[in-house]
Parts: C-alpha cells; structure tokens; sequence
C-alpha cells in the first residue's frame, strides 16, 4: 500500500480531542448524544494517542487503553487499540498502516510485551501480526417451557444487586475469574461503572437497565442481563456475563434467566466455548448455539517476553522461525525451551522445528487456536514432525480462554 509523503504521524494532544472525536464519529458513522459523547471524551482523554496528519489536518486516529491481559498463571500489560478511525477521504492510502508503525514504534521503546483489540470486520488486523486470542459462543434459549437440566441447581436463594453496589461485590469475584481463565481484562472500578452499571444500553434503547442477581455468601456467582419488552408479545432477556464457582450455581442461575415471566427468550452474545450449559441442559433443541466468533485479538509485540509470562501444561523443546513483518526483532529463529515450567525463550543458529507468522503464534499464545489446525490450514509449517502437536500440548490450558469486556 502506498503511503502519501504528506502525511504525518504522531501525538494527538488534549487540545485537539475534539477534533479527535469527530473524526471518530465520521469514520464510525456515529452521533452519539451528550451523556455518551462526554464518556467517549474522557475516555479519549485517558487513552494513549497516535494521529495521522495531513498538512495540519487530523486524518487518523487511534488510541490506546492502558490494560492488564490475564494469561495462563498470570498476566502481562496489554494496551487495547480502540477508536481506531481514518477519515473516509483518507481512505486505502496507508494512513492505518503508518498509525500501526507509530505505534509499534512507541512499543518497542516502552517494552511493551502484548497488545490486544477487538476488530469492526475481521479482515482489518491480521496483517499488522494480531492472531485470534479469544472465541465466543452467540446462545439461545428458548424459555417458553422451563429451562430442562440434567442436574441439580444451587438451591441457595438468589438476590437482586443494586448495579451502585455491584462493582464492590463483583469486582473482587471477576478478579478471580481472572486467575483462571485466560483472555480477561482488569476493570477498575470507573471500568465497572461507565462500562457495565450504565443505566442505558449503548447500542439498544429499548433494553432495561442492568440487572444483578447474585447466588450465596461469600459470592458463590452471578449473572448482569438487561431485559427487552416486545409490545404485547413475549418480551426477552439478554445475557451480558454469567460467572459461576460450581456447575450447580450456573444451573441455578440459567434456571433463574429461563424462568422469568413475560420472556420466551434468553439469549448471550458471547459465552465462552466450553460453557458448562451446553453440556448439562437436557435439551440442546431448548439451548442453541447460534454463532461463534473472534473476541479478542491479540499481538505478541515481545514473542519472548510474552512466552516467558506465561505458564506450561508440559516442557517443551521447540526451535521456532517466526516472521513478523512490523517488529523486526521477533524474526528470526528462537528456541522455545519449557522445562518444569519455566521457559527460556533464546536466538539460535539450529534448524527451525516451525515455520510461522507471529500472527499464528499470536492464535496459539493464549491456547485458543491449536497450532496443528494451523498447520493442517498451510499456515504453519512444521519441519519437524510432530512439533506442532508438542508445541500445542504445552500451551494447553484447563479452561477456554474468553472474555465478554469488549471496547
Ligand atoms: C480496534 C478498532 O478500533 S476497530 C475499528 C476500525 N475502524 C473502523 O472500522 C472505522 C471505519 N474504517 C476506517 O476508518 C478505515 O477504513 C480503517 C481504519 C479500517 C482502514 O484505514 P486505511 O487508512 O484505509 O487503511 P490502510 O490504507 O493503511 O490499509 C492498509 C491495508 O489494510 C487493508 N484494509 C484496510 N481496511 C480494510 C478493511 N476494512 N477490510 C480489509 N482490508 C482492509 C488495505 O487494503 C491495505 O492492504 P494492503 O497493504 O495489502 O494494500
């Protein structure tokens, strides 16, 4: 793609967030009212900045949360690309292209080790080295008829959260959540309240605000939906996260969600691929999958740095050659060496176990994408038989990594 020579990349300040939002409205097609267009500000406000100028004129936009991504045994800095516009005049001349640059450039300086997006069409970033960091599930339920089990629900009383009160309760359990699964972002608390209590649906004026229901003391789970009347018809109930410690909470609270009156529907737009609910509803004509999709996407900026963060289902001894056309410094060939756990991650002159884009890596890394369906895809090339297979049994983790906090 051929860059103008009159462009110009770099910082957008304070002074020009304005002009920043209105660019990002031109390019997302958007007129938000007052109370959103001061959240987007703020939020812009507190991102990190990289515009694309033409002459004087702002002509692109991107700009970064500063967030902390949990991985398998732990978590590493992550910055988020969110607001990510170039004015339709602009447009297929390499302004996103040098926006990406710049920001990578700003990485490498600040040893950044990961970075991570969610994408308006999924063609956008896999060039720019991003691989599929989490998938989701679209589920519907048909809550006509009561919500058949296989077993037994938490018979523990349920109650109702005062959405004011939730990010204290809450906060601490999704923390945990955390610790387990991969592919989740930390929420403060403004994350709490401006993301998840906020009274009105961005995308939906005729959803209910918030509601929280909460299952036994300490925490033992909890469900945020909103809910949609239809007229005089069956109205419906929208799933924003479900988190459960037991099988038996998560039956309690579907049962819940199924149960209330004036619904037929229950449906989430995103649960995670191994959700218990698929396996122990009695009727999966009741319970549907209706689609899955990429969630996050995530880069390894560092491929060391982010492969020694992580923990290993098993050792590993794997010379991997790594192409990565924007970070030059990950290229190359590096031994992978797991041993009890730890992993040394070094430059080597020895045959190449692997072929692949840090793109493939980036799909692999959380342990989303087994390596091996990328092999078979002709993405990955294994020189060494069975290598892929290795790799893929030690980035195994126990739960599927997934996350509903999309930006
Ligand atoms: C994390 C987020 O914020 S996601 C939101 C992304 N933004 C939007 O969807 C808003 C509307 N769209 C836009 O503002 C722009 O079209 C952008 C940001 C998607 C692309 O910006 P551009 O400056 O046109 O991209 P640029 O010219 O640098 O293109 C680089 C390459 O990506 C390709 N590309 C760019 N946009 C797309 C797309 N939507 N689909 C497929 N390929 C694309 C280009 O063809 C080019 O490919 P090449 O290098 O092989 O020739």
């Amino acid at each position: 793609m051929e860059q103008s020579s009159d462009l110009r990349f770099g910082e957008v300040p304070e002074t020009r967030l304005d002009e920043a939002l209105a660019l990002s409205y031109l390019a997302f097609l958007e007129t938000p009212e007052n109370d959103e267009r001061k959240h987007h500000y703020e939020t812009l406000r507190e991102c990190a900045r990289v515009g694309a100028y033409d002459g004087d004129r702002l002509v692109g936009l991107m700009a970064t949360y500063d967030f902390t991504l949990s991985l398998p045994g732990g978590e590493l800095p992550a910055p988020g690309l969110t607001f990510v516009s170039v004015a339709p005049t602009h447009r297929r001349r390499g302004v996103l292209s040098g926006m990406m640059a710049e920001l990578y450039r700003g990485f490498g300086a600040a040893g950044t080790p990961l970075a991570c997006l969610w994408a308006s069409e999924d063609a956008i970033y896999g060039r720019y080295g991003f691989g599929t960091g989490t998938r989701g599930l679209a589920v519907e339920i048909n809550s006509s008829r009561p919500l058949a089990l296989r077993i037994a629900p938490d018979e523990r009383p349920l109650r109702l959260v005062d959405p004011a009160d939730a990010p204290a309760l809450l906060g601490p359990y999704y923390e945990r959540t955390r610790a387990v699964r991969a592919g989740r972002t930390a929420r403060t608390e403004r994350w709490w309240r401006e993301e998840w209590m906020v009274d009105k649906d961005p995308e939906d004026d005729d959803m209910s605000p918030p509601r929280i229901v909460a299952l036994g003391e300490p925490l033992a789970g909890y469900v945020i939906y909103r809910t949609k009347s239809n007229g005089h018809g069956p109205g419906s109930v929208h799933i924003g996260e479900l988190e459960a410690d037991t099988p038996a909470v998560a039956a309690a609270l579907w049962r819940y969600l199924a149960g209330i009156d004036l619904a037929h529907k229950v449906t989430a737009w995103a649960r995670p691929l191994d959700d218990p609910l698929l396996h122990f509803c009695a009727d999966r004509d009741q319970v549907r999958v209706t689609g899955e999709e990429t969630g996050l996407r995530v880069r390894l900026v560092d491929v060391g740095a982010a492969l020694r963060a992580r923990s290993w289902a098993a050792d590993v001894d794997v010379v991997l050659d790594v192409r990565d056309a924007h970070v030059p410094a990950n290229a190359g060939r590096h031994r992978l060496s797991v041993r009890q756990g730890t992993a040394t991650y070094e430059p080597t002159d020895a045959p190449a176990d692997l072929g692949l884009d840090v793109r493939e890596l980036g799909s692999g890394y959380l342990g989303t994408v087994p390596l091996r369906e990328l092999a078979h895809a002709g993405l990955v090339t294994e020189h060494t038989p069975g290598a892929a297979a290795s790799l893929d049994t030690a980035l195994r983790t126990d739960l599927a990594p997934f996350t509903v906090d999309d930006f």
